[in-house]
């Protein structure tokens, strides 16, 4: 099958967060499986160009009907680590996608409705003709809409859509101007319930809604999450939309990518390690204490990375951190703040414990140092509010690094209780689990995790190791995807 991607991240090149991991990920392991992917980003100014073997320009002079007229654009060609990307580069006053950063502009919907139909235009252009175009959260919601309404009579009636939802809170959208914009207009037409109207904003359209409405087969990142989407208020009001959809609606849990994520053959670590050889870890953790300036002693490392959002359960990672000092334990942290209020709050912390020898705060995205950390720590805390999968949870199991999680999205998927799980046999345990937001839950799950530490450092081990030998790869979620493909293909 010949599959392209459209999406706004891709890693490494361009990653906040875990879509840009899915997007590569996924496209590795299908082509890995026979079948041919193609990529199309947008081109940002501030995209990690060094990952970026061969760009050269693979369409000049695209004219992209935009408003009243039209928007230039280039298309540049490259290969990410061996996978065919495409970014796609307009010129305009707007300079959309010049801005420094990947998102956080109040112009965010129009620049990504900007982004799908200049996909679409290229793929028109470029008599690039898909069986699937397999499409990723609020950014590329529109682009159904503009296949099955506009380029289906250009040409491209043969094209279907897989449409995946990493993240229901982001939905995209915006007043009917878009409509304008994209040359959709028909407002009437489009503001209708049943197709992109905004279920609270009057006069608004919903880029996400627009996505599961237009989409052949729509799911999100694991099979907790997608019942949590339908039946709790984690839709973030598109509960409605997925039941009328339900027959095209699922969840596939995520894969990692074990050529980027495996500490036995990981580039950024001191020293690679396997299940086998788990006693070379603590050489790791060795070089994780002398980069991070933290004291060497016989204490365990409890880390969190992620994004500083209100979604990963900020507070109970700062109450993880006082509870681990409180321990004797140490803490470290990699994150990168998505507000101003939690940027000084972090900020704030980290001033307050610089000279700390136990704590060192982070306060960036840096991908090698969080390969560093997967690799150092002994356990990693993911309190999340919601969690549609999480990957931090899956890498720290590959690295022996034993997750402590909120029993939420895919999550509960993923982790499996050391002391409570009816559902796992001891042997198949990898993890600690808790279930309330309060910061005795979080107490009571790190508190196990630390006293199996403190008290049994085989039997930690031995859970540790069962957590490696978990298979989190790419290898069954890639079927579970060609089947959704093979389904909904022409
Ligand atoms: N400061 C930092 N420096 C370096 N690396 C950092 C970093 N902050 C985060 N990362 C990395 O980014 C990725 C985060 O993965 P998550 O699954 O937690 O993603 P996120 O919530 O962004 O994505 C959404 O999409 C993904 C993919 O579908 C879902 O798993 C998830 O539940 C959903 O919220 C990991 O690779 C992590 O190591």
């Amino acid at each position: 099958m010949y599959i392209v991607q459209v999406a706004s991240e891709c890693a490494p090149v361009i990653k906040s967060g875990g879509l840009g991991d899915v997007v590569f990920g996924l496209s590795r392991e299908l082509e890995n499986q026979g079948h041919a992917v193609d990529v199309i980003l947008p081109k940002y100014d501030c995209m990690r160009y060094d990952h970026i073997s061969g760009l050269h320009q693979a369409y000049d002079d695209l004219s992209v009907p935009w408003g009243n007229g039209s928007i230039r654009c280039t298309v540049l060609g490259g290969k990410v680590h061996g996978l065919n990307c495409f970014f796609i580069e307009p010129h305009s006053n707007e300079n959309f996608f010049n801005r420094g950063k990947y998102y956080g502009d109040n112009d965010d919907n129009l620049r990504f409705a900007f982004f799908s139909r200049a996909v679409l235009e290229y793929m028109c252009m470029h008599n690039k003709r898909p069986e699937i175009i397999h499409c990723h959260d609020w950014q590329t919601g529109l682009l159904p809409v503009m296949l099955f309404e506009q380029y289906k009579y250009r040409g491209m009636d043969g094209q279907r859509v897989c449409y995946t939802i990493h993240n229901f809170k982001h939905q995209g959208g915006g007043s009917v101007g878009i409509l304008g914009a994209t040359q959709l207009n028909n407002e009437g037409y489009y503001l209708s319930p049943d197709r992109l109207k905004d279920s609270s904003i009057p006069n608004h359209i919903n880029f996400m809604k627009a996505g599961i409405v237009y989409s052949n087969a729509v799911n999100t990142v694991s099979p907790h999450h997608a019942w949590e989407a339908r039946f709790s208020n984690e839709g973030y009001g598109l509960g409605h939309t997925l039941a009328v959809h339900q027959d095209k609606f699922k969840g596939i849990l995520n894969g990692l990518d074990y050529e980027v994520w495996n500490p036995e053959v990981d580039e950024h670590i001191s020293m690679l390690f396997g299940p086998d050889d788990f006693e070379l870890k603590d050489l790791n953790k060795k070089g994780l204490r002398e980069r991070l300036w933290l004291e060497e002693k016989d204490r365990p490392i409890i880390a969190y990375i992620g994004r500083l959002d209100d979604q990963k359960g900020v507070g109970l990672v700062l109450h993880a951190l006082e509870y681990a000092l409180r321990r004797s334990a140490q803490f470290v942290l990699l994150g990168s703040a998505t507000s101003d209020h939690l940027k000084n709050l972090f900020w704030q912390t980290k001033n307050r414990l610089n000279d700390h020898p136990d704590v060192h705060l982070e306060l960036s995205f840096n991908e090698e140092l969080s390969h560093l950390i997967y690799a150092g720590a002994d356990m990693m805390v993911v309190p999340s509010n919601y969690e549609p999968c999480g990957l931090t949870q899956m890498i720290s199991l590959k690295y022996g690094t034993v997750p402590i999680v909120r029993g939420v999205g895919g999550l509960v998927n993923t982790v499996f209780d050391y002391d409570n799980d009816e559902n796992h046999l001891p042997e198949e345990r990898n993890g600690f689990v808790f279930h309330q937001t309060d910061p005795g839950a979080l107490e009571s799950a790190m508190h196990r995790s630390l006293e199996l530490w403190y008290t049994d450092r085989q039997a930690f081990n031995k859970l540790a190791i069962q957590g490696m030998r978990c298979d989190y790869s790419w290898r069954k979620p890639v079927e579970q995807y060609i089947e959704v493909y093979e389904t909904i293909k022409a």
